[in-house]
């Protein structure tokens, strides 16, 4: 099967492409390793299976050769709908995408390919023959003199020269940007380390002016492929065509917006040798869902249910100046379909918000105190006949915070939503280092910034590496981790990381997180584990984003109530 996965604003799209034409859905089974796991399946594949290195390369080029095709055909489909010549768009779509195009419809187009002395350079003059054979003129530029190429490299350029394909060496040949169409980059791959550095940093710095389609072979050079931190300078892909298996740093701002559209293909590694490597982690999918969670993404409800097999969501939240984050919390939870909601709030705001939401009992706590240690023992007494806490939409900051905290946190026996002001409490008072390690399922649901807060580290350095940090976070600290943001990432407490595919830039508005504590709280009601939970709550609140925002006229109005009725 072939994946597809598409940059759409900063949603994360996986088109199947195995079927006729292109549905947008997101399935299959995807899954992303580290920059060493691929060396190492590369390596395998070469020595111990025995499959030469240039059976790969063949492979890579090939693939690569087929994408800018689709590439150059998609572009001259889209010049044809706007000059309105439907006919011709018909004859394009026929001889697409199978076989070698017709040749006449790519006879302008020009590519410069980019190629490094590793075998990701290989890869890339691999796929000059197969453009070259489709009717395109390319032209490679070399980064370095033979004398430091790799093995593989060196024996594809000398199949090149003896084929015609023009060359040129960096540095030493004259060059006019001006006469090519389109660039592929295959400087650096899995081998690169750092930022880019002489004639390679250059190329990048060059290609990137041109402001030219790029597309990349297997990573853009200057991403590190296994956090998606961008090196200086670093190229700006229109496509990036991941040879094998998705890399892990492509699935994470910034490197996937560096990558633009990514598409995954195979090169012929065995599947029995790619099945023996454990996933640095999984694209969130219905089949990931499902396979790898356990979870039924249709939520079938038993025919002879009552609201008692749904469990009661008890979220303690709000204060007087942000008494909407209780509301939207208790209200996505029922929307997530739990049996029962109930909110426990200060009591001098009960009478501002009772029956706002009518299905949801209210449940005033703290006296004219508010929130502080004695409510926190009462938000107690209301869980023993309630199955799920969710604890910090819109709590603020008070007197008696930590012990409020920690009185909840050690004390309560029910799997435990943390989220917002908690978090910051939480951080504020060392609780996970100095507080009893809880039993029952926990959650932390930070944005970079409580992330930060809780980490002891800065928002720049969380966002390095996101997906190392949680995983890192969830493993030492044994709870489950949702660090929030574009490409929302769930980290298990044994270890596992699954990557969010939903939502929409839309969502980034005051209230979302408060519906997606809901969702997640009305997850763990229902019965779910914490990895399910926050992996099916966070793929529910997308898709619901996502839903929401197309019913507006900019993704922009979307309001975290929308989010909600789009459940
Ligand atoms: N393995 C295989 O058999 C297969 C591999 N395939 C393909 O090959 C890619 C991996 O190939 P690879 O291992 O040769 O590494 P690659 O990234 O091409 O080059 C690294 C070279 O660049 C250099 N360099 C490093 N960092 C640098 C920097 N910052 N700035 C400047 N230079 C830098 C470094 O040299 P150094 O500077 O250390 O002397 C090193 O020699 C993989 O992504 C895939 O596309 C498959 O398609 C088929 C089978
Ligand atoms: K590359």
């Amino acid at each position: 099967m072939i994946d597809k996965v598409r940059n759409m604003g900063n949603g994360l799209h996986v088109e199947d492409r195995s079927g006729k034409g292109n549905r947008s859905r997101r399935r299959g089974v995807l899954q992303f390793i580290s920059s060493a796991q691929m060396r190492t399946l590369d390596e395998q594949t070469i020595q111990e299976i025995g499959l030469p290195a240039a059976v790969l390369i063949e492979n890579a080029g090939r693939a690569i050769a087929a994408e800018v095709v689709r590439f150059c055909l998609d572009q001259k489909v889209h010049k044809v709908n706007r000059g309105g010549q439907g006919r011709l768009q018909r004859r394009i779509w026929d001889e697409y995408p199978n076989g070698v195009s017709n040749p006449n419809s790519l006879e302008l187009e020009h590519w410069l390919v980019l190629v490094g002395k590793g075998n990701n350079g290989a890869d890339g003059i691999a796929a000059a023959r197969y453009l070259v054979d489709s009717g395109l003129c390319v032209t490679l530029l070399y980064a370095t003199s033979e004398q430091e190429m790799s093995i593989e490299t060196l024996a594809q350029a000398a199949i090149a020269q003896k084929l015609g394909i023009p060359s040129k060496l960096y540095g030493r040949d004259d060059l006019a940007y001006g006469q090519f169409t389109g660039i592929i980059d295959a400087l650096l791959g899995t081998g690169s380390r750092g930022n880019p550095r002489g004639n390679v940093a250059e190329m990048i710095d060059q290609a990137n002016l041109t402001g030219l389609p790029i597309m990349c072979a297997d990573i853009p050079s200057g991403v590190d492929a296994d956090t998606g931190a961008l090196y200086h300078p670093c190229i700006q892909a229109r496509v990036t065509l991941c040879l094998g298996v998705l890399k892990a740093g492509l699935t994470q701002y910034p490197g996937a917006h560096a990558a633009g559209t990514v598409v995954v293909r195979s090169i012929g590694i065995p599947a029995k040798l790619a099945a023996n490597v454990k996933p640095a982690g999984f694209v969130l999918t219905d089949e990931i869902l499902e396979r790898e969670l356990g979870v039924d993404p249709a939520r079938l409800r038993d025919s002879d249910g009552h609201k008692g097999t749904y469990g009661h969501v008890l979220v303690a939240a709000g204060s007087s100046t942000m008494s909407g984050a209780g509301l939207l919390a208790s209200k996505a939870a029922l929307r997530a379909g739990c049996g029962l909601a109930t909110w426990a709030l200060p009591e001098a705001l009960a009478p501002h918000v009772a029956g706002a939401v009518p299905e949801l009992m209210l449940a005033p706590v703290g006296g004219s105190m508010g929130w502080g240690a004695a409510a926190a023992h009462e938000v107690l007494r209301l869980l023993e006949t309630r199955d799920v806490l969710a604890v910090g939409p819109g709590l603020g900051r008070f007197e008696e915070e930590g012990a409020f905290l920690r009185a909840l946190w050690e004390g309560a026996p029910r799997p435990l939503v943390v989220d917002a002001d908690a978090l910051n409490i939480l951080a504020a008072a060392g609780g996970l280092a100095a507080w009893k390690r809880r039993e029952s399922a926990t959650i932390l649901t930070p944005h970079p910034g409580e992330m930060a807060r809780l980490a002891g580290v800065s928002t720049a350095e969380v966002q390095r590496d996101r997906l190392g940090l949680a995983r890192a976070f969830a493993l030492e600290h044994g709870i489950t981790l949702v660090l929030k943001g574009s490409r929302t990432v769930v980290a298990a407490p044994d270890g596992r990381i699954f990557v969010n595919t939903t939502g929409t830039p839309g969502m980034a508005t005051g209230g979302a997180g408060d519906v997606l504590t809901g969702i997640i709280a009305g997850q763990l009601a229902q019965g779910l584990s914490a990895e399910q939970a926050a992996a099916f709550g966070v793929h529910l609140h997308g898709l619901a984003g996502e839903r929401a925002a197309a019913l507006r006229n900019s993704p922009a109005s979307l309001l975290a109530g929308d989010i909600i009725e789009q459940l």
